[in-house]
């Protein structure tokens, strides 16, 4: 059997990849919704992102995640999930099924610099892990998953957007 895939579009990507930013300004192009499902879990849960990785941990962080990522229910929408969704095998299959995902890559030192504060963003880092490390840790990961792939390094938003819209297939 041919599976059809879902006309949803979800991005992947680092924290401060743009993702959200990005997200917003797309689904608005396309004429779509929009999903950033950082917010539904904070909204499930009645926490911010980062007091759930903070006081619970990054593995229930996790969980929840994979739980609200692998039961999106959309269609025609574009979601933006956090940066730490390529963790669940479970969540991505999901996603994959129900869209096409695009991976918004950057350099590490552009990462480096979008990010301020780690703790007060709520990255999932492990203990002494440095952000370089994850950076490496994640990318075969977004490589994994991607049905596109945007380079928008040196891009302002607006040109990431172009570039995304001329890339979408
Ligand atoms: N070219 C760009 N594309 C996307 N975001 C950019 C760009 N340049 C600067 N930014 C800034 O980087 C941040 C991206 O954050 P966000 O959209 O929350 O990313 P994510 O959801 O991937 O973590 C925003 O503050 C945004 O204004
Ligand atoms: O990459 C990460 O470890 C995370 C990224 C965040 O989302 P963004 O990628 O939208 O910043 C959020 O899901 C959470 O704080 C963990
Ligand atoms: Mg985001």
């Amino acid at each position: 059997m041919i599976s059809q895939k879902g006309n949803n579009y979800i991005l992947i990507g680092m924290p401060g990849a743009g993702k959200s930013t990005i997200g917003v300004l797309l689904a608005k192009s396309l004429g779509a919704e929009f999903i950033d499902t950082d917010l539904v879990i904070q909204q499930k849960t009645g926490k911010l992102l980062k007091d759930i990785i903070s006081e619970e941990g990054n593995e229930t962080f996790k969980q929840i995640e994979e739980d609200v990522n692998a039961s999106v229910e959309a269609e025609n929408s574009v979601i933006a999930p956090g940066g730490s969704a390529i963790y669940s095998q479970r969540a991505m299959d999901h996603f994959k099924q129900i869209g096409t995902v695009i991976y918004l890559q950057l350099k590490f030192d552009t990462v480096a610099e979008r990010l301020g504060d780690l703790a007060d963003r709520g990255v999932v880092l492990d203990n002494g892990q440095t952000l370089c490390d994850l950076y490496h840790e994640r990318i075969p990961l977004y490589e994994k998953y991607a049905d596109i792939t945007v380079d928008t390094d040196d891009l302002k938003i607006g040109e990431a957007l172009e570039k995304v819209l001329e890339n979408l297939i």
